[in-house]
């Protein structure tokens, strides 16, 4: 739905792991970007649950401070600011603790009789809390009555959904406990991204691009999501995933669909969960004996960033010293149905390097080089990128005359930006909308998750079982020279990202040269 639609139904917001980060950095910042733009009801409250004991001007207070430092609106008025804060209560509660869910009620009950909608008021349970705990709440949602309204109730859940296909599918039975598919809300933030909508619109809505989309045209798909960061105060979390689980079980397997799918039937939910689950089921299995030869995994050490020396991995707080954890994946995908016969999609994904960008290179098939324009080896590729962030929008890169020669071939670019000259929403505003109007467009499916598990584990388990290398490259690079050997054995090589040029027609000269 689009985020531009006013939501009129009043509605409670039960935000579990009111006091944490994403909270604070993501979840307050997106509803009063929402709010500041008219989008929410006249009716609705944000209950934010959590331990730690804060009274409910202390929580309205905290809510403030985020506002003011992460969100993409900022606070102009006190007035605005007052009706917002109105909206925000805050219960101590233990999540594993049934009888503190009373309070939860008392609240959400009150709340619903001033809005005249006793037994009838629309509930959004928002899990930002650890997974491990995702089935104790549902089961004590339901324990305490609060599942049930003949309003409509939802469950919003976070990532990761398990560290495998078996904990996911288990996590998963717990909450079809309380609730059922339809009403469970699977957050990849990679799909609330402006650019990551646009991949369909790109697709479908261009008769230049559409005839193209297949095997017959196209040489190669790159996906990139490189960020400069390192594992921050997240080790606890991140030395158990790693980057295999981080980001590639998700976000980039979710880019990979959306870059894949057949056109769906119609522009419906059901439709395009239908095709994306078709990419993963026609997924080439990489199996356990088969890891090393199409998946490369790196860890960072010590290096330049930005001027400055940042450590290695193993020296990060709170991680083991001999971890054997990655930081970066490259592998070559393949997706065996007739569309996508032969194409390698190469992925990569990587903490500490030289810059933030997510970027889908679609190069297409090169013209046959014995023709009229090749005399000085200078014919590169067509290439449509789409960036993702930090620039959002797209570029081709074509071949066109060089100025005042007679056939002498240069690359030119024709840049595209959806976010130099005004902002986007940001990915939590869209995706809290959306839940809020209830589409699950942009939310993954069950089918979606586990395919996504039992592609993954057995890349794991060979990792696990220690026979395949673990390849170090120093911070501030692109990553260990296995991930370009992985490329080289098949003629191919990495386009260097482009979205740090933000703002500037593409360089295509250097992009096809290097
Ligand atoms: N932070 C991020 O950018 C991202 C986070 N996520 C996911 O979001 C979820 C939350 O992450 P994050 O905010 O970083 O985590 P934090 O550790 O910052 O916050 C955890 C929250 O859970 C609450 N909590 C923990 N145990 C209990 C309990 N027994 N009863 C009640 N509340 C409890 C804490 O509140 P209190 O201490 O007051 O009890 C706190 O509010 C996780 O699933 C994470 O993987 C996903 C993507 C990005
Ligand atoms: O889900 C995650 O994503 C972030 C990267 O998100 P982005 O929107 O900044 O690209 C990543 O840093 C984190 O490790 C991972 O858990």
């Amino acid at each position: 739905m689009s985020i531009h639609t006013k939501l009129t139904e009043p509605f409670s917001l039960v935000l579990f792991g009111a006091t944490g980060d994403l909270a604070k950095r993501k979840l307050y910042p997106a509803l009063f970007s929402l709010f500041k733009s008219g989008l929410l009801p006249q009716n609705f409250a944000v209950i934010g649950v959590g331990r730690s004991k804060r009274t409910v001007e202390e929580f309205r207070t905290a809510v403030r401070s985020s506002v003011d430092q992460f969100s993409r609106l900022k606070v102009t008025d006190e007035n605005e600011w007052n009706q917002f804060a109105r909206k925000f209560f805050y219960v101590i509660a233990d999540v594993n603790q049934p009888g503190q869910y009373q309070g939860i009620k008392t609240v959400v009950e009150e709340n619903e009789k001033d809005w005249n909608l006793q037994g009838k008021g629309n509930r959004l349970y928002y899990l930002a809390i650890a997974p491990d705990l995702f089935g104790s709440v549902s089961r004590n949602l339901r324990l305490a009555g609060l599942t049930e309204t003949s309003g409509w109730k939802r469950l919003i859940i976070e990532k990761p959904i398990g560290h495998d296909y078996a904990s996911a599918k288990k996590l998963n039975e717990q909450m079809k406990e309380s609730f059922t598919e339809q009403e469970i809300y699977r957050i990849d933030h990679y799909l609330g991204k402006e650019m990551v909508q646009n991949i369909n619109v790109i697709r479908f809505a261009n008769s230049l691009f559409e005839p193209l989309w297949n095997h017959h045209y196209i040489e190669t798909v790159q996906i990139t999501a490189s960020e400069t960061v390192g594992v921050e105060d997240r080790a606890n979390y991140y030395d158990e995933a790693g980057a295999l689980r981080d980001m590639v079980q998700n976000h980039i397997l979710q880019i990979l669909m959306m870059v894949c799918m057949e056109p769906p039937s119609r522009l419906k939910t059901e439709a395009i969960h239908d095709e994306k689950v078709k990419v993963l089921r026609s997924l080439r299995k990489i199996e356990e004996s088969e890891a090393a030869e199409y998946v490369v995994r790196g860890q960072y050490r010590a290096g330049m960033l930005d001027g400055k020396l940042v450590p290695g991995y193993r020296d990060e707080k709170n991680v083991n010293p001999a971890s054997n954890t990655e930081t970066f994946v490259a592998a070559k995908l393949y997706v065996d149905n007739l569309r996508w016969a032969g194409v390698p999609f190469y992925i990569r994904t990587g903490k500490r390097m030289p810059a933030k960008a997510t970027e889908i290179v679609i190069q297409f098939k090169e013209m046959p080089k014995n023709l009229y324009f090749n005399k000085n080896n200078d014919l590169g590729p067509n290439l449509l990128v789409i960036n993702i962030q930090p620039v959002e929008g797209m570029y081709m890169v074509l071949n066109a005359k060089k100025p005042g020669s007679i056939n002498e071939i240069t690359p030119i670019a024709m840049e595209f930006c959806n976010n130099c000259d005004q902002g986007t929403p940001e990915a939590y505003e869209s995706l809290l909308h959306d839940a809020v109007a209830g589409d699950q467009t942009f939310f993954t499916h069950w089918d979606e998750v586990s395919l996504a598990w039992k592609f993954i584990d057995p890349i794991r388990r060979a990792w696990d079982r220690g026979e395949i290398p673990l390849e170090f490259y120093e911070s501030g690079t692109w990553g260990p020279q296995a991930a370009d050997d992985l490329l080289a054995k098949e003629g191919h090589r990495w386009w260097p990202v482009s979205s740090q040029r933000r703002h500037q027609i593409v360089k295509a000269n250097e992009m096809v040269k290097m």
